[in-house]
């Protein structure tokens, strides 16, 4: 479609240990549109930063397998490129990259001032054009730079150049790592799970910051979470895995209003409340060197019937934007 800015159809990716190979995804469609927020929620284990990692191009090489499936990004298949034109036209550039943990992604030894100018130097939107002297764009870099550490609402902008990453708080790592995400102005930015290593009140504030900045750059945002409650505030629309497959994909009202997988239902039925206290999905995550067949989430739904067991779900339309991959959907989230 004419908005879509990255389709990601039939990954299998596959990683090999002494235990046997895990196919890790397992036939994964994703797609965003240009400008929006995907969130892409599932449990702990389920293939979400491998999902990420694999837009990135930046899979761990060693007993990684990547076994079918393209990631078209503005209609090139990322899985065709070279290293060379992934490091310079894609990863950091049109994809930019928010991590979990910030403080692992700076260098410890230089200043933060440093370590911008270096990515500046690499990834500057003025580089593009190539008619500016080094001094030029260096210039009209550095103003970039500061008006951006304004945006992301860090105090004194200068001071925190010339700052080691190891003298700035938690949540200011992560608001220079936004900045220095939006920086090359990319199309796409993947945040994994950005704001797991921070407390409850600098999440909201950076999340918050996350998409207001994101719409203002008009930047399509992957959003990885395990927090639905986080996705709900954020996104636009969500993407749920389970054990390396996608099983639903909806706009965010649609999504709580009326959930068609069971999966979709129990991950909402298992947040905390007031009635219900606790409830976790009965059964177990499957291992993924040995998975169930068809439907992977097969052993552990009501629902289930022998077409469950021997035949994965195509993608069905439930409404507009909305679809599903289950054999027996419900109707109105029951
Ligand atoms: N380098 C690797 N080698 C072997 N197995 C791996 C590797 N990286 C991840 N896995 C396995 O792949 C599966 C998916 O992991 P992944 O990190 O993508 O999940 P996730 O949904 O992002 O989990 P979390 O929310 O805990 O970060 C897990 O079973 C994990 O153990």
């Amino acid at each position: 479609m004419e908005s879509d800015l990255i389709a990601v159809r039939g990954l299998r990716v596959s990683f090999g240990s002494d235990a046997g190979v895990a196919r890790v995804l397992d036939g994964v469609d994703l797609t965003i549109r240009r400008g929006e927020i995907m969130g892409l929620v599932g449990e702990s284990g389920c293939g979400k930063t491998t999902l990420a990692r694999s837009i990135l191009g930046i899979l761990p090489p060693h007993a990684t397998r990547i076994e079918a499936g393209e990631i078209r990004f503005e209609g090139r298949d990322l899985l065709g490129l070279g290293e060379k034109t992934l490091a310079s036209e894609i990863r950091g550039r049109a994809i930019a990259y928010i991590p979990q943990d910030p403080f692992t992604a700076f260098n410890p030894v230089f200043t933060i001032g440093t370590q911008i100018d270096d990515l500046m130097r690499f990834k500057s939107p003025l580089l593009r054009g190539g008619a500016l002297s080094g001094r030029d764009r260096r210039r009209q870099d550095r103003a970039r730079v500061l008006e951006l550490l304004r945006m992301v609402q860090l105090p004194d902008p200068e001071g925190v150049l010339r700052k080691y990453p190891h003298e700035v708080s938690g949540g200011q790592r992560q608001r220079l790592m936004i900045a220095m995400a939006l920086l090359p102005e990319p199309q796409l930015v993947i945040a994994d799970e950005p704001t797991t290593a921070l407390d409850v009140t600098v999440q909201a504030q950076i999340l918050t910051l996350l998409k207001r900045l994101a719409r203002e750059h008009g930047v399509a945002v992957l959003f990885t979470t395990h927090d639905l409650g986080t996705a709900y505030e954020i996104c636009d629309r969500i993407t749920v895995m389970y054990a390396g497959q996608e099983v639903e994909e909806a706009p965010v009202a649609s999504f709580f209003d009326a959930p068609s997988h069971p999966y979709t239902r129990k991950l909402l039925d298992s947040l905390p409340s007031s009635e219900n206290g606790i409830r976790g999905i009965a059964g177990e995550i499957p291992r993924l060197i040995d998975p169930p067949s068809g439907c992977r989430f097969h052993p552990r739904c009501e629902r289930a019937t022998e077409e469950c067991r021997t035949t994965r779900p195509p993608p069905e339309a439930v409404a507009a934007g909305h679809t599903v991959r289950c054999h027996h959907p419900l109707e109105g989230g029951a």
